[in-house]
């Protein structure tokens, strides 16, 4: 059984992501500024995106109906991102091709044979263990039961990684604290305010936040991690990306209009482990490390 090295950074960070692009979104400036930290960040992404859209033209005849090759080219992607944030530890669950992309929730692709979402959950889960195993990770981040916005590899992922936790904790080993990717309603409804107006308007059918499948009472937050300083290798990360997040994205509407303020900005609830020091009004945490004593 391995265990802890002494050639293994002081500080470990897993994240368990579903598709390529969801670390850069979610937690891209989070991943880039525990980097810059000196603390071993390992990304585990759970399927090759196959399923995607395409934004870039010249590619179109990669997607799946087609030459079905857009997941090999995801790959590309994803290490030009890795590489952008400073991540040196990336895996593919299973190792890459294991598990396909599900597509949007009700698709027939959800029922492929190889479907992230048909995945024999026990199977997937030591196969994350194998992994956490490996790395030790104090902190784990992951998706809450709804894999944030409802797809099924997200959820999918979520019940993996919370799974693999759970079979970690019975050997021993553990994350100390577990974090879920969440969006506080203030910022939300900022967002909406901000948007009016943009072309690329994500929130143009949207009443209200509490349309939206996520958000959270500030309160409810429990960690709001500051990577300004790395906005400018998330937004880099995000370009490496280009069939997912097209060059009019209203994610750069944001970088353009708030630089780091919004997209360096990411935050959390906790879902294991006792917080360290917190501040502000919502008493949120600002280092998902604080109060960790696991060597
Ligand atoms: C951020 C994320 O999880 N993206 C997924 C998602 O992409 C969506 C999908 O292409 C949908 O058809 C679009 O309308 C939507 O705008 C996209 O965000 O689902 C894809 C298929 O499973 C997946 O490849 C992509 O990474
Ligand atoms: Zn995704």
């Amino acid at each position: 059984m391995a265990r802890v090295t002494n050639a293994q950074p002081a500080r470990r960070l897993m994240l368990v992501h579903a598709h390529p692009d969801d670390e850069v979104t979610g937690t891209g400036a989070t991943m880039a500024r525990y980097v810059a930290e000196g603390a071993q960040v390992t990304l585990v992404t759970c399927t090759l995106g196959e399923e995607g859209e395409i934004h870039v033209p010249s590619l179109a005849q990669l997607e799946a109906k087609q030459a079905d090759q857009l997941g090999g080219w995801r790959v590309v992607e994803l290490e030009r991102a890795c590489a952008a944030l400073g991540v040196s530890d990336h895996r593919f669950l299973g190792g890459a091709g294991r598990y396909r992309d599900s597509g949007m929730m009700g698709l027939e692709t959800n029922n492929h044979p190889r479907a992230f979402w048909q995945a024999d959950l026990e199977e997937a889960a030591r196969l994350c263990l194998e992994i956490m195993r490996e790395v030790r990770p104090q902190v784990l981040i992951t998706y809450d039961d709804n894999g944030f916005y409802g797809h099924p590899d997200h959820i999918q992922a979520h019940r993996v990684a919370m799974r693999a936790a759970e079979l970690a904790e019975a050997e021993g080993f553990g994350p100390e604290k577990i974090y879920w990717t969440a969006m506080p309603l203030s910022v939300l409804e900022g967002g909406i305010e901000a948007f009016k107006g943009m072309d690329d308007n994500p929130f143009a059918d949207v009443e209200s936040v509490a349309d939206l499948p996520f958000g959270h009472p500030d309160d409810e937050i429990a960690a709001r991690v500051d990577g300004t300083d790395y906005y400018e290798q998330k937004v880099a990360a995000m370009r490496a990306h280009a069939t997912q997040i097209p060059d009019n994205s209203w994610l750069y509407g944001i970088a353009g209009d708030f630089g780091g303020e919004f997209m360096g900005v990411e935050y959390f609830t906790i879902v294991k482990g006792e917080r360290g020091e917190v501040s502000g009004p919502h008493k949120w945490e600002s280092d998902l490390f604080s109060n960790v004593v696991t060597p």
